[in-house]
């Protein structure tokens, strides 16, 4: 696999950007490379990923070349025998920001991490435009039920009442459509995408906007790209809350989108066992250090209860979780038991929350929900308040 920065000049990119100056408009007035930047690429398995970042105003005319552009840089640069270009917009003016925690950096610029002590650590970065607060759902580690928590609890916040956006920003593993039943394409409106409604819920993924497979190996810029998108170009409308889906683990990705977006607090997901506990506690520690409130932390696969004689086992241990967060001073949220109805309404597109409210699993969730409700509304309240004071 290659890769390259936006930084770095080498003769594939010479190439590719050569392939940018020749795809033109069918009116001929303006080339690929007029309309956009390359942003970064690499060949996988045979095939070329192009991001290209374009304003807002040109994504429309660059989209109608990407056949094109995809054809003339199929064979552009060794080992490809096929191309994929996305374009990641750029908003041309920054978003209004209404009053984050600390002003973003003049020039809306990448704010530099801050995780070694020090001068000013707070999650910054614009606000989307209508969106009361953003909570991150996270966890130190993949396959530990993150998704399905974040689904569950973001349909739990809609039944609490809340108006929700859920974003899916697990750009790796995009499982928000599958999970909720969303096969649609968002509409364009006004060169914004409109994010579709489900469960009481609006939800965006960019599972909706490429295919699995792609996004699957997308890597460093490409990924920051899509999540620019998601975070820019979405029009969510007035909510109370939106919850982000991050993807698993505390790297590079992880500790941008959550400078970027403004969190208000995290939910940590672990499982009980040790290994899991350690990457939740690193998760943690991230949050913290950017001065993020951890929320609370939610141990999944707590027990698993029998279907039959409703024997209850600790598969997993049981109970570590709650142990953690009271030795690291973070509320303890709830337990969700394992338990097979979850991953099949997870696989069929309706949150437990929805298909079986009154199950075990489905009230467990519903506590979850209560929960956070409970703090967030103490959160925006407080938002007001400040808001009101300042006028
Ligand atoms: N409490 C549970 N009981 C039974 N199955 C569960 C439970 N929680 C999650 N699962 C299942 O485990 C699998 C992984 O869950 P999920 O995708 O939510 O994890 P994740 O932490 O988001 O993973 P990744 O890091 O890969 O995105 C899914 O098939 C899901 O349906």
């Amino acid at each position: 696999m290659t890769m390259t920065s936006t930084e770095r000049t080498t003769p594939e990119r010479t190439t590719i950007e050569n392939v940018l100056r020749h795809v033109r408009t069918p009116d001929g007035t303006a080339c690929v490379a007029d309309l956009g930047r390359l942003d970064a690429f690499m060949v996988r398995d045979g095939v070329l990923h192009v991001a290209i970042a374009t304003e807002r105003s040109h994504a429309q005319r660059l989209q109608a070349l990407l056949p094109e552009l995809e054809q003339a840089l199929a064979h552009a640069v060794p080992g490809s025998t096929g191309a994929s270009v996305i374009l990641t917009a750029h908003r041309a003016t920054p978003a209004p920001a209404p009053a984050p925690a600390a002003p973003a950096p003049a020039g809306g610029g990448h704010r530099p991490l801050n995780l070694g002590g020090g001068a000013p650590k707070t999650a910054t970065g614009p606000l989307p435009a209508g969106v009361g607060v953003v909570i991150a759902v996270a966890s130190g580690k993949g396959g530990v039920g993150k998704s399905t928590t974040a689904v569950n609890l973001a349909v739990g916040l809609g039944l609490e009442g809340l108006k929700v956006g859920l974003m899916d920003a697990d750009v790796h593993g995009p499982s928000l459509p599958r999970m909720m039943g969303m096969g649609d394409q968002p509409e364009v409106r006004d060169s914004r995408l409109i994010p579709p409604h489900k469960w009481g819920i609006s939800a965006m993924s960019i599972g909706m906007l490429v295919d699995e497979g792609k996004a699957m190996i997308w890597r460093g810029p490409m990924v920051m790209g899509a999540i620019n998108q998601l975070l820019g170009d979405v029009d969510w409308g007035a909510l109370d809350v939106l919850v982000v889906d991050m993807p698993p683990g505390t790297g590079d990705a992880q500790l941008t989108l959550a400078q970027k977006t403004a969190l208000a607090g995290a939910v940590i997901v672990s499982t009980p066992q040790d290994i899991a506990l350690l990457d939740a506690r690193r998760g943690i520690a991230m949050f913290e250090k950017m001065n993020v409130p951890v929320l609370g932390m939610v141990e999944n696969m707590s027990y698993f209860c029998c279907p039959n004689c409703n024997h209850r086992t600790e598969l997993f241990g049981h109970g570590g979780a709650r142990a953690e967060a009271e030795k690291m001073g973070v509320p303890f949220l709830g337990e969700i038991p394992l338990l097979a109805d979850i991953r099949a309404s997870a696989d069929a597109g309706a949150p437990i929350v929805i298909a079986a409210p009154d199950s075990a699993a489905g009230q467990a969730y519903r506590a979850l929900a209560h929960t956070v409700a409970g703090a967030l509304r103490r959160l925006l309240d407080k938002k007001s308040k400040t808001a009101t004071e300042k006028r």
